[in-house]
Parts: C-alpha cells; sequence; structure tokens
C-alpha cells in the first residue's frame, strides 16, 4: 500500500525543520515528527519523558495502547551532527504514516531529550529514513519505517517534495510525476556508514562559470541548513557585499540588504539551482539587519550535509532498492 504525507514547515518564518503527522498505537495517538535522512532511530516524546522536559509537544503513551509491547532490555542513545540528542527505552507498535501501516514498528520512547528538543514544541520526535545500520538500540539494532514498510510498498522507493516556506509532501512506494520538471537523475549511494552519501559534480556561484569538483556529502532533510567545503563556500560569500564568517554568530552572515547570487550542484551530468531566496535564511534576530546564510561551511562538521536548503530545490528519490540509489529532479 503506498502513501503520502505532509511535510510541514514548523516556524512560518524559516524553515528551520518540517513535521509529518503520524499515528502511533491503538487506539491511534497522533504525533508530528521530523523525518530525517541523517539519521535511523524513530524516537518520540513520551510518557517516560520527565516534565521538566516537555514544553508543548504532544507525547505517546505506551501503556494507552492495546498494541504496545516493551522491547525488554532494549535502550537507545543518540547525539545529532548538531549536537542535539536524547536517549531510552523501546516499544513496538502500531505505526502509520499516510496510509502506509507498519505493524510491530520499534518506538524508541524517550526518558531525557536535549534543551533544544524541549525547546522546539512543534517537533515531537523524529523519523529516521537512514540506513538501518546507524539505528542505536542496545543489543539488537532496530529496522527503520521506510526498511519495515518497503516490501509492502510498489516500489522500494520514498521521495521528498520539500518546500520554501510551504507545505510539501513526503510519497512512499511511488514516483509522482507530476511534482517534478524534466528527467530524474540517478546517482550511486555509498550506504556506509549508512547515510544517503552521494557525489556531487561540482557547483557555480550565481550565472558564473561551472566548477567541476567530486562532492561527497548526504542528503539530510533533518538539517536545516547546507554544509559544503570551505573553499566552495568562501567563492560563494566572496560575491556578496558584506558578508563575512563570523565567530560571533557561527557562520557567514551578511546584511540583509545585499543581494544574493543563488548556488547551482551538479548532479552528474544535470544540475539543481538554489535560489538566492533560500540561502537568505533568516535576519539573527527578528528585525535585525544581519542576516545568517544558508550555505555555511562544513570544515568543523567532517561531513558535507546538502540539508534542507538544498533539498527544497529539488524533487529527490531515496530509492532503496539494491543496490541503493538517489534520485535529482529539477521542479
Ligand atoms: O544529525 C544529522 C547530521 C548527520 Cl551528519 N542530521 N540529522 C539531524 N537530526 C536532528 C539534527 N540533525
Amino acid at each position: 500500500e503506498n502513501g503520502s504525507a505532509a511535510a510541514i514547515p514548523i516556524d512560518p518564518r524559516f524553515d528551520i525543520a518540517y513535521v509529518t503527522p503520524v499515528t502511533i498505537g491503538t487506539p491511534p495517538q497522533t504525533l508530528y515528527l521530523d523525518f530525517d535522512t541523517g539519521s535511523s532511530d524513530l524516537w518520540v516524546f513520551s510518557s517516560h519523558t520527565p516534565e521538566s522536559q516537555v514544553r508543548g509537544q504532544r507525547i505517546y503513551s505506551p501503556e494507552k495502547s492495546s498494541t504496545a509491547k516493551l522491547l525488554a532490555g532494549h535502550t537507545w542513545s543518540i547525539l545529532y551532527g548538531d549536537g542535539s540528542g536524547s536517549l531510552g527505552n523501546v516499544y513496538t507498535d502500531n505505526f502509520t504514516v499516510g496510509g502506509v501501516t507498519v505493524t510491530s514498528q520499534a518506538v524508541q520512547t524517550a526518558q531525557q531529550v536535549s534543551y533544544s528538543f524541549t525547546s522546539q514544541s512543534e517537533i515531537h520526535g523524529l523519523v529516521g529514513l537512514g540506513f538501518s545500520t546507524l539505528n542505536t538500540v542496545f543489543p539488537n539494532g532496530q529496522l527503520t519505517f521506510f526498511d519495515n514498510a518497503k516490501s509492502t510498498l510498489d516500489s522500494p522507493v520514498f521521495t521528498a517534495d520539500l518546500k520554501w516556506k510551504k507545505e510539501g509532501t513526503y510519497d512512499f512506494g511511488f514516483i509522482d510525476e507530476t511534482k517534478y520538471t524534466g528527467e530524474i537523475t540517478y546517482l550511486p549511494v555509498q550506504t556506509d556508514p549508512g547515510y544517503w552519501t552521494f557525489t556531487s559534480s561540482g557547483y557555480a556561484v550565481g550565472d558564473g562559470a561551472f566548477h567541476p569538483a567530486s562532492i561527497v556529502g548526504i542528503a539530510d532533510t533533518g538539517t536545516s541548513l547546507t554544509y559544503l567545503p570551505a573553499e566552495v563556500v568562501t567563492s560563494y560569500w566572496g560575491q556578496v557585499d558584506g558578508a563575512v564568517d563570523s565567530d560571533y554568530y557561527g557562520g557567514y552572515v551578511f546584511p540583509c540588504s545585499s543581494k544574493l547570487p543563488s548556488f547551482t550542484f551538479g548532479v552528474g551530468p544535470a544540475n539543481i539551482t538554489i535560489p538566492a531566496s533560500y540561502i537568505n535564511y533568516a535576519q539573527i534576530t527578528e528585525g535585525s539587519p544581519v542576516c545568517f546564510g544558508g550555505l555555511q561551511s562544513s570544515s568543523w562538521l567532517g561531513v558535507n550535509i546538502w540539508g534542507d536548503v538544498a533539498l527544497k530545490a529539488a524533487f529527490v528519490v531515496f530509492n532503496g532498492a539494491n543496490p541503493p540509489t538517489i534520485g535529482w529532479a529539477k521542479k
């Protein structure tokens, strides 16, 4: 059975993250979760989360679900690239997204969450869509929702159609031809250690020359911005009046009044262009004349991340066949 679910930006001002409605248990409990191709744990705020760490989030209460079963002796603990994290224990229960149901999905209930999760009331947990090898449940790693659902889908794929300051969609099991233009370019995926890792064929700043390069990075719906090698982002921000790489603000900032170029990245023989407006990410604080860039250096990260700023410029196919591939199309 295929499915389709909304990807809703959690903030009307800028696209920090996108959440998608899911139901868990019997009777169904609805939560809004952040679908994250950059990790592989499905965890939720729960009745096991200390109330001091819950600030407006909906919670999953396994004790209120007749189909919930404790996965005895199993725990989990995850740390994300941005320093946020959470930990807890594990149940299995019925899990439905956009009409696709997995019975006995591992649902990781949080017993601790870091402050950045506590402070974001619109995110009630995450659904990892990376490869299951990254799952942190101990002693037995669990399968992602997509790995569990794959065999019931018409095709072992899911697609991301994220949008700038608008609601997009995640589709499961099929490719909706109305959501993109031209052809989809498929690239090989390196599945070790478990991210959707692919190699971009280069970049261009605005209308400038295309620079062939091999940029190895991950397609990560769970990261807001895009982090690329220092020489790439330096050549981009060098074209922006007043842009500086600020230690104080923790990245490239620029005068909100400055004109930004677009950014184009290669996907095989094709390319995707990120409009300048997507890279004008946000004012430092409400009303500030200082703006924070959506394109930042990856040098401190150790990995290049094609986050939402890049993904929302494309229609992206996460093909879970053997071998997996990733498809990119303009839209
Ligand atoms: O952790 C990462 C980066 C992996 Cl290199 N992405 N996913 C995510 N989820 C919450 C914050 N970031």
